[in-house]
């Protein structure tokens, strides 16, 4: 979908809305004075404006004026939005939603008009154009590819059957959070090996970055590329049986899994 001229409104302008925002900017899908961002206490991101975006706290208005609209406000704060944006919304308008734990039959439930709804997850890397998103559009194929082509430009996308969001939303979304830990954990082992947090920081998040574009480059399975690693007697081989002895793979699987059971409560 040719984004181009058209606007958008994001509802709900926090941690995702803005990364959401900010990525279609960077990768110049539109302009940022055809984005709307709204939220009530606009002075939280007044310091947007300066980007050109239309900051405002009336979502009708920026409903009124856009054709897609994003809405990317937390679970229990959705029955309140849609309930205020519903006099203004028409079968035109193209709701994407990004919330976690709401399905799509939810949604029109929430609704007065027929519009097309479509589900995305994506992360936070959405802001630099490295989003992991999944979407999916029981019902409007046509709108889930549309969608997809705007997220395409956003990093890397996967059409997935509604019953696989939560699973996408540990997976790719909480992800970064997962990840971001391993990079902290490294850069401690790093200092504790003498080098400054700054130095250990870059040699683990580089190495994080090669080891993820070797298997995205390569279509590998992990376990081919510790292979070439680990020198026999090495220190790879001692490291990594230790790490396994004391739990990663079970306790990162475990993790995952106590995410996904959570999620299938949040309301
Ligand atoms: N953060 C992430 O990595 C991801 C989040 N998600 C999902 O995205 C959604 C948003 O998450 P996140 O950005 O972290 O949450 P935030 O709390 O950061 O953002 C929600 C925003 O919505 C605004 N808001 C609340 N009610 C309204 C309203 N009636 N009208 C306009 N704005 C409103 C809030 O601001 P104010 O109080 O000023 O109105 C707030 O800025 C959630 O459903 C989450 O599950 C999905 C994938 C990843
Ligand atoms: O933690 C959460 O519930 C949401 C979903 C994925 C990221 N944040």
């Amino acid at each position: 979908m040719d984004l181009k001229g058209k606007k958008i409104a994001v509802l709900g302008a926090g941690n995702l809305g803005i990364a959401i925002a900010q990525g279609i900017v960077e990768e110049n899908l539109t302009e940022a004075k055809n984005i709307f961002l709204t939220r009530r206490h606009t002075e939280q991101i007044a310091h947007l404006a300066k980007d050109g975006f239309v900051l405002t706290s009336d979502n009708l208005e920026a409903v009124k004026a856009s054709k897609i609209v994003m809405v990317c406000v937390q679970p229990k704060q959705l029955p309140a939005l849609i309930d205020e944006i519903n006099p203004v919304l028409t079968a035109d308008h193209l709701l994407v939603s990004v919330i976690t734990g709401v399905s799509i039959a939810e949604i029109k439930e929430l609704l007065k008009i027929d519009c097309a709804v479509v589900r995305a997850m994506p992360n936070t890397a959405i802001a630099i154009g490295e989003s992991m998103t999944c979407i999916c559009a029981p019902d409007h194929a046509e709108h889930g590819i549309a969608v997809q082509q705007i997220f395409n430009a956003l990093g890397q996308t996967l059409l997935i059957e509604e019953k696989m969001m939560q699973a996408a939303t540990v997976l790719g979304a909480s992800g970064i959070a997962f990840f971001m830990r391993y990079l902290r954990a490294a850069t401690q082992g790093g200092v504790q090996m003498g080098f400054h947090s700054e130095e250990a920081q870059l040699i683990a998040v580089q190495t994080a970055k090669g080891a993820a574009s070797l298997i995205l480059e390569n279509q590998q399975h992990p376990e081919v590329e510790i292979d070439k690693v680990t020198t026999p007697e090495g220190c790879t081989i001692a490291g990594l049986n230790e790490m396994e002895h004391q739990g990663l793979s079970s306790a990162l699987i475990k993790g995952l899994m106590v995410s996904y059971e959570k999620i299938k409560n949040i309301k």
